[in-house]
């Protein structure tokens, strides 16, 4: 549907950095419903008119995310063509990627990130059901919307983004170890057992503070990553691991489903209540 969006740019300065060919901005969007003005806070992102022959891809992207609505996906409004910018404005998540949170050192708890991971089971899920392929989960397209403070008994609050250019159009090599091996082969090989090699590497990166699997490897040694089936450096919880390694089987057939992943994550919630507890009783 045409949405009519007039969206007021936050003054330049505004710009909240790069994405890979695009421009982020922090903007404003105000509606008229009901003759009542609502103004929200939403992102542009600008593809850069240079990457123009992109730009399929990145509507592609667009159109997919707002075909569908569900409460861990993000929310995009619409598109606007206006002129020679492509300009793709989606809600504004508070708190910014998941990867870049981890990284400024936030302390988490393990439960947190177990219940970060089971948002995206769950969001994954939701297309898998669909049969939408996403094809790019990591921890930099997971948006924070809520810290959650568990003190509080408050949770934190995942959307997935939208997957942003296609992995074809980005150097395929770049998203090693996230894209599942078969897509190095055939690009358009991508199917929803590939979210779930996603799923585990994002998974991984969740556990070890958001930073990149294979970070400081180039790009020969991710080749020989896959060439030689290797798997990431295994979590001490080996239950953990064990969930890692089963999502990112070289074998896409024996890729866990959605629902045997959220089994799995159940169990390691437990687990971890448990420890938990275990823990409170012998220090009492
Ligand atoms: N859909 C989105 C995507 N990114 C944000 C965001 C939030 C924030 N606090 N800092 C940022 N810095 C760059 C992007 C960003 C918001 N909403």
């Amino acid at each position: 549907s045409h949405i009519q969006l007039c969206i007021h740019f936050s003054s330049k300065e505004e710009s909240l950095g790069q994405g890979s060919f695009t421009r982020i901005f922090k903007g404003c969007k105000t509606d008229i419903r009901d003759g009542e003005k609502h103004v929200t806070e939403v992102l542009l992102k600008e593809l850069d008119v240079v990457h123009k022959n992109c730009w399929e891809s990145f509507f592609e992207a667009a159109s997919l995310m707002s075909q569908i609505s569900h409460k861990h996906l993000l929310l995009v409004y619409g598109v606007s063509v206006h002129g020679v910018k492509n300009i793709m404005v989606q809600e504004f998540v508070k708190y910014g990627a998941l990867d870049l949170y981890l990284k400024r050192g936030r302390s988490v708890s393990v439960s947190w990130k177990l219940d970060v991971a089971k948002q995206l089971a769950s969001a994954l899920n939701f297309l898998e059901e669909k049969n939408i392929v996403h094809g790019n989960i990591c921890a930099k397209n997971l948006l924070l919307a809520r810290e959650g403070d568990p003190s509080q008994g408050s949770f934190p609050f995942i959307k997935l983004s939208d997957p942003g250019i296609s992995v074809v159009m980005l150097v395929i090599l770049d998203r090693i170890p996230w894209v599942a091996p078969e897509v190095l082969e055939a690009p358009d090989n991508m199917t929803l057992e590939c979210d779930k090699w996603s799923f585990g590497a994002t998974v991984w990166e969740i556990f070890n503070n958001g930073n990149a699997p294979l970070r400081g490897c180039d790009l020969e040694q991710k080749q020989q990553f896959y060439e030689n089936f290797q798997q990431l450096p295994p979590s001490q919880w080996t239950e953990l691991a064990d969930l890692i390694s089963q999502c990112m089987d070289y074998q896409a057939a024996f890729r866990p489903s959605c629902r045997s992943i959220i089994r799995q994550l159940n169990s390691l919630i437990t687990s971890d209540k448990n420890r938990k507890m275990l823990c409170t009783f012998i220090h009492e």
